[in-house]
């Protein structure tokens, strides 16, 4: 965010960026964004009433609850909708105070919703909040129409992803929804909810809704949606853990008992202008994607998994399997390394000594160091090649996605049917190819396609950069290796 923007109302800014498409605007667009505008300042002096507020003072009721420490703005590089510094704040600041009475739990649901006071399920309830009479309209407005968790992943989104890992676990997402929604169909009937309001699609939006919106309280194990305190994007917990100050919070506020309100504090310092964001735990990539719907080029919590033999997961018994990965940079685990060293040891010379250099996290030898670079190189090497595309090819698709999602760009056929087979078959399956637009459902497909390819991008650069950790250690090993005795 700028500092020097203009527009600045009621904390509610409209923010510059360079990022942003420079077309001119068309009425229709303007008339929504204007509306958006209107219901997010209505949304603002909603929640101001309810005593939410990002000035430690006492709660005043105002125009809008924020405005002394952050605003609404747009960062479309990181997260959109978010909350942007209107002054410096320090690290550890209160920034924003949500009362327990402007929390939604079930506790206030079916205090607020007579209609709902037999059933005790918040996915029953946040279809209900959607009614314009409804206490909680004023937020349920601003809730996001759609989201990209793996769960919403059509199979085309959900192939795109390619590592069996991944697949899987968008598989594992949306069985997982489709059951729950069959076995929540008998109490929605029972609440008389509308048709619209039982379908799969509104279960799938209300799932993701929570989330990838709720927060923890203690009395509720469903969690609370906190107005405004929802509006914060995501930043991974840095590697400064324990720093001088003592360990640094895995997440930046709770509820606190004695303010009988959720509070959440700026995890670093902040400049005017800056987003403020918030940790919302320790995730890799693909767990952002399946609870959140996105996920960080650069996450230094992200794990790449690759098979493993089963000899290996038996002998490396001292160590969960899940502690086998290689950082995103393309280190190996101290597990992996560990368990690779042993596993590489013939048997017969697992003695003491040698076991106890592997549970130190110790180098074996020179010559068995060796072989385990070569191994993981190779190993990288081999799951690389078994992929259908190569890094360069997915840079290429996701190209092409942008420019296909750019509304300026009216490509001709032939364009695109250079845009080679991934793009072809994608237009295939959502029968574009003699559409004139590209409907709104095949843009959300889009978006989520993008998410795969992306993924699966990250995924093999780790695995790139593993082989060439491996490759500058087999440098340094083998001069080592010709000037000394193997041990
Ligand atoms: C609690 S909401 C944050 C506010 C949200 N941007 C909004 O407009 O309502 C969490 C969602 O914001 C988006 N998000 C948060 N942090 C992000 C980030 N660093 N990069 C991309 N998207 C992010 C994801 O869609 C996520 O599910």
């Amino acid at each position: 965010m700028d500092s020097n923007q203009t527009g600045f109302n009621q904390g509610l800014r409209r923010v510059k960026n360079p990022e942003r498409r420079k077309e001119k605007k068309t009425d229709m667009e303007v008339s929504s964004m204007d509306l958006e505008h209107q219901t997010m300042e209505m949304f603002l002096r909603w929640a101001s009433e309810l005593g939410i507020s990002d000035s430690v003072d006492s709660p005043r009721i105002r125009d809008s609850c924020l405005g002394r420490s952050l605003s609404v703005a747009d960062f479309p590089l990181a997260g959109g909708r978010g909350l942007g510094a209107v002054r410096e704040l320090r690290k550890g600041e209160l920034v924003l105070k949500v009362p327990r009475s402007a929390l939604m739990t079930t506790e206030t649901m079916t205090a607020k919703d007579r209609k709902l006071s037999g059933a005790i399920n918040l996915h029953g309830s946040l279809s209900s909040t959607q009614g314009k009479s409804s206490f909680w309209y004023p937020y349920s407005v601003h809730l996001p129409r759609d989201y990209d968790l793996l769960a919403t992943f059509g199979e085309f989104e959900k192939q795109a992803l390619q590592v069996e890992e991944a697949v899987w676990a968008a598989e594992k997402a949306i069985a997982k929804s489709q059951s729950e929604w069959k076995e929540a169909v008998t109490l929605m009937k029972e609440l008389d909810l509308k048709p619209k309001f039982q379908s799969l699609q509104a279960w799938l939006w209300a799932s993701a809704t929570i989330s990838s919106r709720t927060l923890h309280v203690p009395w509720d194990t469903a969690g609370c949606l906190c107005p405004v305190g929802d509006l914060f994007n995501y930043d991974a917990p840095g590697d400064d853990s324990n720093t001088s100050e003592g360990p640094e919070r895995l997440t930046d506020g709770g509820f606190d008992e004695d303010a009988n309100a959720y509070c959440l504090y700026a995890r670093r310092s902040y400049q005017l202008g800056e987003q403020v964001l918030l940790c919302y735990g320790t995730y890799t990539n693909l767990e952002l994607l399946e609870h959140y719907g996105f996920m960080l080029e650069e996450n230094s919590n992200d794990k790449v998994f690759i098979p493993l033999e089963n000899s290996l997961y038996s002998l490396a018994s001292s160590w969960p399997e899940d502690s086998l990965y290689i950082h995103q940079d393309g280190k190996p685990s101290f597990a992996l390394v560990s368990t690779l060293r042993l596993w590489l040891t013939p048997q017969s010379h697992r003695d003491k000594s040698v076991m106890r250099l592997v549970y130190a996290g110790s180098q074996i030898s020179v010559k068995n160091e060796i072989i385990v670079m070569k191994w993981l190189s190779e190993k990288c090497g081999s799951v690389l090649m078994d992929l259908p595309t190569s890094v360069v090819e997915d840079t290429v698709v996701l190209g092409n996605i942008d420019k296909l999602q750019d509304p300026k760009l009216r490509l001709e056929q032939e364009e695109i049917e250079a845009f080679g087979n991934e793009v072809c078959a994608f237009l295939k399956v959502y029968r574009l190819w003699d559409a004139n637009e590209v409907s709104g459902k095949a843009n959300r497909m889009m978006s989520k396609w993008r998410l795969s390819v992306q993924w699966r991008l990250r995924y093999k650069r780790t695995l790139a950069d593993c082989i060439s950790y491996c490759n500058e250690k087999l440098n340094i090993l083998s001069g080592t290796h010709n000037g000394t005795r193997d041990l």
